[in-house]
């Protein structure tokens, strides 16, 4: 990236003043410049004078204090009293986005995508027509008000089919709004998270309130991919990954037939762009976490949502189980300190 900034003094004091505010120009300039820069290149700017390195410590202060970046209904902080990692660096995304040259992507402080480039885009922003087996439309529901999903006799035909691994909520085709009772896992982060350091982990997803068994913690957003480039960006995340301090967050979900045969195959990639789901370890013994394929009436994609499925109290970390197969000979070591724990992570080819 260009930064069309003018020389700096060391002091930073030889330019025009903007009617209003007193400071100097390139400071102003640099207040709006430095939070879209990375971590390297906000460490290098702040290496060229006093002013460029406060400004660079609000950035990190910033970014440390909210890693959703203003995305989600509160802040979602990193905190760490292991190492010097002051936070984690991705682009954020609330949902799923269908993949992108990333190299290109810049993110600020709540605002979208700098850069949105052709292939960037939001996934379901207008509805789609479904049909089922008889080739009857499926569409949404004309409820007013959508009963409780727990009461028979009311029950709002988006929320019938739901099952162990999946959930139908009312979505776009349907009459009724974003207050509707259904609709548990649109309505973003609704329960105080962190992302808290270990020493051996790296990075996890704490509670940071008591979570009642059932309720909805967080999606897992990220890129949605070809099995093609799921395959190509895992061989790249394995070589890292043996290179070491590389954690990648790709998910293949697979939804089966009752045959057995798989039906639908989900690539999320959460390592470059994602939410703090990407920040979820395993653990062998299942967690404290279930997840969902929640399909949405009108969308084209279901979203594999987290619900709890315990009472979580607060300050416990949230982890499910990543799978049971490991494919690999030298796994990379787990830590979740379960009594079933395998000593090894899951592993399974793209
Ligand atoms: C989806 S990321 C989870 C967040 C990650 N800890 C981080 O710092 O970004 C998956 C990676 O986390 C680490 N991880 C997850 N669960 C673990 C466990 N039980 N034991 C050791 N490492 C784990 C592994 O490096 C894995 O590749």
């Amino acid at each position: 990236m260009m930064l069309d900034l003018e020389p700096v003094s060391k002091s930073c004091k030889s330019h025009e003043e903007e009617e209003g505010d007193k400071r100097p120009l390139l400071l102003q300039r640099a207040e709006l410049i430095l939070p879209w820069l990375t971590p390297l290149e906000l460490a290098n700017v702040s290496l060229t004078c006093k002013a460029f390195s406060l400004i660079a410590k609000t950035v990190i202060l910033r970014r440390v204090s909210d890693s959703s970046r203003g995305f989600e209904n509160w802040p979602i902080p990193f905190c760490n009293t292991v190492d010097d990692t002051p936070y984690a660096f991705f682009t954020y995304t609330p949902s799923l986005i269908l993949p992108s040259d990333s190299q290109y992507l810049r993110q600020s402080w709540g605002s979208n995508f700098a850069a949105t480039r052709d292939g960037v885009g939001k996934l379901d922003m207008e509805p789609v027509s479904l049909v089922d087996e008889e080739g009857q439309s499926v569409s949404g529901c004309d409820c007013d008000t959508c009963g409780d999903v727990g009461d028979e006799y009311n029950r709002c035909p988006c929320s019938n089919l739901a099952g162990l691994d999946v959930a139908n909520e009312c979505g776009l085709s349907c009459k009724c709004g974003l207050q509707c009772g259904n609709r548990l896992s649109q309505k973003g982060i609704s329960v105080r998270l962190k992302i808290v350091r270990d020493r051996r982990k790296g990075w996890g997803l704490y509670s940071d309130q008591l979570i009642q068994k059932g309720q909805f913690v967080c999606e897992y957003a990220g890129e949605l991919l070809t099995t093609k480039e799921a395959r190509r960006r895992h061989l790249c995340y394995d070589e890292l990954s043996s290179q070491g301090k590389f954690s990648s967050a790709l998910l293949v979900v697979k939804e089966h037939l009752p045959s057995g045969r798989a039906c639908l195959r989900m690539n999320i990639d959460a390592t470059r762009i994602g939410n703090v789901a990407r920040f979820i370890n395993h653990s062998c013994g299942g967690g404290n976490l279930t997840t969902k394929l929640v399909r949405r009436s009108g969308a084209l994609f279901p979203r594999l949502c987290f619900f709890a499925s315990e009472d979580i109290e607060r300050d416990k970390e949230v982890t499910f189980s990543y799978g049971e197969i490991r494919t690999r000979p030298m796994g990379l070591p787990c830590f979740c300190g379960s009594s079933s724990c395998f000593g090894t992570l899951p592993s399974e080819d793209t």
